[in-house]
């Protein structure tokens, strides 16, 4: 694809958004969800994509919005059946993310086998921070995130706890469809998620990297 934005500008590049679910054991269990054999992926729609200064808008049929506090991994390079040892070479960089999620229509659409569109792909269920170059994270498995919300923590986890690592995520995920540059890969929950009020102000941070502020709409 035509490369005239700057992958430092991802939310603009109209991309796929891709979001790994039950990633950390302990949210998994929070949740009552047995441990994923395979990892368990889902997407957003592009539109997601809310960046500082703007709200998080609770969707009109939520009464449980929640919180996730996720790394995000920018993929660089078009990525398709790439094995694990190479995975790492189609990472451009990192960026911090909310899964926000409606969790009471999640778990309607649990309970009915359907899709989790309406509780994961409403606008602005895409918090996203500024973009962080690959070369200022040497290990990306060995960052805590973190999560309050007005000023009182709610999530901290270590990225080192994931089931499923990066190259194992970008390898599964590119054997079904080809991972494009502006791609942005969720990976997962840490512990701690819960819900957000109206005026609530949620601020989530990579520990020494970078932190970042949103209010949840009225
Ligand atoms: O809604 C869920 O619990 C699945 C998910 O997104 C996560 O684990 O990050
Ligand atoms: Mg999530």
């Amino acid at each position: 694809m035509a490369t005239s934005k700057p992958l430092s500008r991802f939310w603009e590049w109209g991309r796929n958004i891709v979001c790994v679910g039950r990633n950390y054991a302990e949210h998994a269990k929070e949740m009552g969800s047995a441990l994923p054999a395979e990892p368990l992926f889902f997407l957003k729609p592009s539109s997601a994509y809310v960046r500082e200064g703007s709200p998080i808008v609770r969707p009109y049929y939520c009464r449980n919005l929640h919180h996730e506090v996720e790394l995000g991994v920018v993929i660089g390079k078009r990525a398709r059946a790439v094995p694990q040892d190479a995975a790492m070479e189609h990472v451009a960089g990192y960026a911090l993310c909310l899964d926000m999620t409606a969790r009471d229509t999640q778990e309607e659409c649990k309970k009915k086998g359907l899709p989790w569109t309406l509780a994961k792909g409403f606008g602005s269920s895409c918090p996203v921070s500024d973009f962080v170059p690959k070369e200022k994270i040497p290990d990306p498995h060995k960052l805590q995130i973190w999560l309050k919300v007005n000023g009182k923590l709610r999530q901290e986890g270590d990225t080192s706890s994931m089931i499923f690592s990066i190259p194992y995520l970008i390898s599964y995920i590119s054997q079904i469809f080809t991972l494009e540059e502006g791609d942005l890969i969720l990976t997962g929950s840490p512990k701690g998620v819960g819900s957000v009020e109206a005026n609530d102000e949620i601020e989530a941070g990579i520990r020494d990297v970078l932190s970042m502020k949103f209010k949840v709409a009225q």
